[in-house]
């Protein structure tokens, strides 16, 4: 058996093999399957640390976490039977695979080897462990991660902390029982001390009290820092949970919703769980103390409390009146919240477009009336509320003052009830009413949550992209494309965006695809990315109709170059590599250097880390489109699709893109769709569009030859071409004769 060590050091497999073969082993044992593509990528890599390990777990659907387990957790986790690797300096991992029974060594076991496992101790653990694990869990059931986002759900979640909640619970009823001490206490210095002078009853019970205040003051703190934990744990799970849910949404849903609405409706999630586990638990807690403080009342006075009882309800009753009418307004305030947030998403997003049309004052005027709006909406909204709580006030001021004037005027009357019972019922019924009257509250709390919660639900009850847990066919793809008689329409759409189109592309082809502005060829590239599914036909990569292909694989194997591309904030080695595990910075290199950006990447200060903000302000836009470029290519797809790409540079930067497109397209199948036909003469094919329909398919001297269509097209750009080398021309002519 080897030592652990030696499997970091085995200078006969790549360093990251350990760590690969633990992590398939892990996914294996819990019915996950990993990418072998992505497995290869990982073992070339120059490192594979526990975030890389995690995200390729989670990519294959998997649950996985990077911890710091001590040794007791080690152990616990052994003995659970836990899927559990260990990271290992010098890059191993070792398997975990029990425990001894009484707790003093791990059983560790070699990924890379059938042999038995080996124990050690924790000592021995120290030498060579890097203090990290990696635990993988199955996926949840497919019903459980397709489950509605509802309130249902949501309560799910939160009752996943009931052991928390539970000890919450027992703190409460604690402090409850402990806080009717006070009022006997009074009730005892009023009704004993007072009357008999009793020096020795009075030390008792001021003793008695400090230990309750104690005690009141401990589990209040053990309640709230409950609480506060309950209350972060559920907020991370459900921020996973939302992310994970917007992440599978199809594309087609961001272009048709603005992403204000979107991110406004999603922050909603927010709201439901601050009512779940602040105002609807508290209001629960306080009613659960109403088990021993109710008793305590009738038991002091049971004609008062009937009639607290009884004030009580005439509270729930005024508020339940005017719920419906508050529920309405509340969702009007809603719609005029989420108008406000479209407009300020817009604005912040299209602030280059507004600063350079001047759209500001447009763009405030828009802004001004929608807040003019949800003020107005909020106004009535306030203006209802304010009717209930005016009418309840005096109800509630009764509860307080006149129970005590009832009873003294009881009192005087000939009743039994000392002083003392009064200023502790007096005490008391606050208590009692404030659950009560909390409890008719959240009905309207209940209405503001519920047009929340069908906000959020609008946008993570979509359809996802794909079902969960479908995972397609990952064939080695060689770039074979073959459209059969594929129609396609946009949802809503009046015509068919494609009509029947059909063409073969051979692997390792240099496909220029042509048609006049809104024929379809950038349908045609985004069906290829799996962007749109609900077409007719066969779309095939390799013979492999496009659906059957899990989407991670087919993406991972498409290089795609947009128009205006999206750089992230991050080092430019970063968004090359684009977070892709097991890019060696050789293969970054590569990547910049065939996309022409070398040249410029090492003229900037930080060279490769130099750090480009969001959205890349401070790089030109040629600069911008070869690092998409090298993005795309860094990971040697075998389809490359360049949709627009240069279209937007100057004929300089262009120029370079266009004399690395051939180096580029080597051994690969290249799509590049493109208005300036002058950049595609070199093509080995182009198709021409034209109405959703293929008009022509063919290189580019037969398109001029043959079709119509196409050379309309070519003599179009000629033409303005011509015009421009005449003005360029006659320009300095001009310039010269004055
Ligand atoms: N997301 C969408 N929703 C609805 N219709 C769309 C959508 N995208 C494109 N279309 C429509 O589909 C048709 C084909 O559009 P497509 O973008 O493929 O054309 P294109 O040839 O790439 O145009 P352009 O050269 O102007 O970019 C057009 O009529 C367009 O209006």
């Amino acid at each position: 058996m080897d030592e652990p060590n030696s499997l970091a050091d085995d200078s006969n497999t790549p360093i990251n093999s350990a760590r690969v073969a633990a992590l398939r082993i892990l996914a294996q044992h819990v019915g996950g399957d990993l990418d072998p593509q992505l497995l290869r990528l990982l073992s070339a890599a120059p490192e594979v640390d526990a975030p890389t390990l995690v995200r390729c777990a989670s990519d294959a659907g998997l649950r996985a976490r990077a911890l710091r387990p001590s040794w007791r957790d080690l152990i616990r986790l052994a003995s659970a039977g836990a899927p559990v690797m260990l990271l290992l300096k010098g890059g191993g991992a070792a398997l975990l695979e029990g425990a001894i029974e009484d707790g003093t060594a791990l059983l560790l076991r070699d990924p890379l080897s059938s042999a038995a496992a080996f124990a050690v101790d924790t000592y021995r653990l120290q030498e060579f462990w890097l203090g990290v694990a990696i635990v993988v869990r199955p996926r949840r059931g497919q019903a459980m991660e397709d489950a509605p986002f509802n309130m249902r759900w949501l309560i799910g979640e939160v009752l996943r902390e009931r052991c928390v909640f539970r000890d919450i619970g027992i703190a409460t009823l604690i402090m409850s029982a402990l806080g009717l001490a006070t009022p006997l206490a009074f009730m005892a210095i009023t009704d004993r001390v007072l009357v008999y002078h009793s020096w020795p009853t009075l030390t008792l019970l001021s003793l008695g009290l400090i230990v309750v205040f104690l005690h009141e003051t401990l589990l209040g703190y053990a309640q709230r820092h409950l609480l506060a934990v309950a209350a972060a744990r559920i907020d991370a799970r459900l921020n996973l949970f939302v992310m994970a849910r917007l992440l599978r949404l199809p594309l087609d849903f961001f272009e048709k919703n603005p992403s204000g609405e979107i991110t406004h409706r999603v922050f909603q999630v927010n709201r439901i769980r601050e009512f779940l586990t602040g105002q609807l638990f508290r209001t629960f807690l306080d009613l659960s103390t109403l088990v021993l403080l109710l008793p305590g009342l009738f038991f002091l006075h049971a004609g008062l409390t009937w009639l607290v009882l009884g004030c009580t309800g005439a509270i729930a009753l005024i508020m339940l009146t005017f719920l419906p009418a508050i529920n309405r307004a509340t969702s009007r305030v809603v719609v005029a919240e989420t108008a406000k947030s479209i407009v300020l998403g817009e604005t912040v997003h299209g602030m280059r477009t507004v600063k350079a049309l001047a759209l500001e004052p447009r763009q405030a005027d828009d802004w001004n009336e929608r807040v003019a709006l949800a003020t107005q909406r909020r106004l009535e909204l306030a203006h209802l509320a304010n009717w209930p709580q005016t009418l309840i006030q005096p109800i509630e001021r009764f509860i307080q003052v006149g129970t005590m004037a009832v009873g003294a005027y009881l009192a005087l009357a000939g009743d039994s009830a000392s002083i003392g019972t009064l200023m502790a019922f007096a005490m008391l019924s606050g208590r009692v009413a404030a659950p009560l009257i909390a409890l008719a509250g959240l009905q309207q709390a209940q209405g503001e949550v519920r047009a929340a919660l069908a906000e959020a639900s609008m946008v993570l009850n979509q359809e996802p992209e794909r079902p969960t847990g479908a995972v397609g066919m990952r064939p080695k793809l060689q770039g074979h494309l073959t459209f059969e008689e594929v129609s396609f329409r946009y949802p809503g759409a009046q015509s068919a965006a494609l009509d029947r189109v059909s063409f073969d592309v051979p692997a390792g082809t240099l496909l220029g695809v042509v048609g006049r502005s809104g024929s379809g060829k950038s349908t045609v590239t985004r069906l290829l990315q799996g962007l749109n599914c609900g077409y007719a036909g066969m779309v095939k990569i390799d013979g492999v109709e496009l659906r059957e292909i899990d989407l991670p694989h087919l993406r991972r194997n498409l290089g795609i170059v947009l128009q205006d591309n999206f750089l992230f904030r991050g080092s430019i080695r970063e968004n090359i590599a684009a977070g892709r595990p097991g890019i060696t910075f050789e293969r970054i290199i590569r990547a910049a250097r065939l996309a022409g950006a070398e040249e410029f990447i090492e003229r900037l200060p930080g060279g490769y880390e130099t750090f480009i903000q969001e959205g890349s302000p401070n790089l030109s836009g040629g600069q911008r489109q070869r690092l998409a470029i090298a993005r795309a290519i860094v990971t040697d797809p075998a389809v490359m699709i360049l949709d627009e790409a240069t279209s937007a540079l100057d004929p300089e930067s262009e120029a370079i893109v266009n004399a690395n497109l051939l180096r580029i397209a080597r051994g690969r199948t290249v799509v590049v769709v493109s208005h300036r036909l002058s950049s595609l003469v070199d093509a080995d094919a182009i198709l021409v569009l034209d109405r959703g329909q293929v008009v022509d398919y063919g290189p580019h001297e037969d398109l001029l030859r043959r079709c119509t269509i196409y050379r309309t097209l070519w003599q179009q750009q000629n033409r303005t071409a011509q015009a421009k080398r005449l003005i360029d021309v006659a320009h300095p002519a001009a310039i010269a004769g004055q």
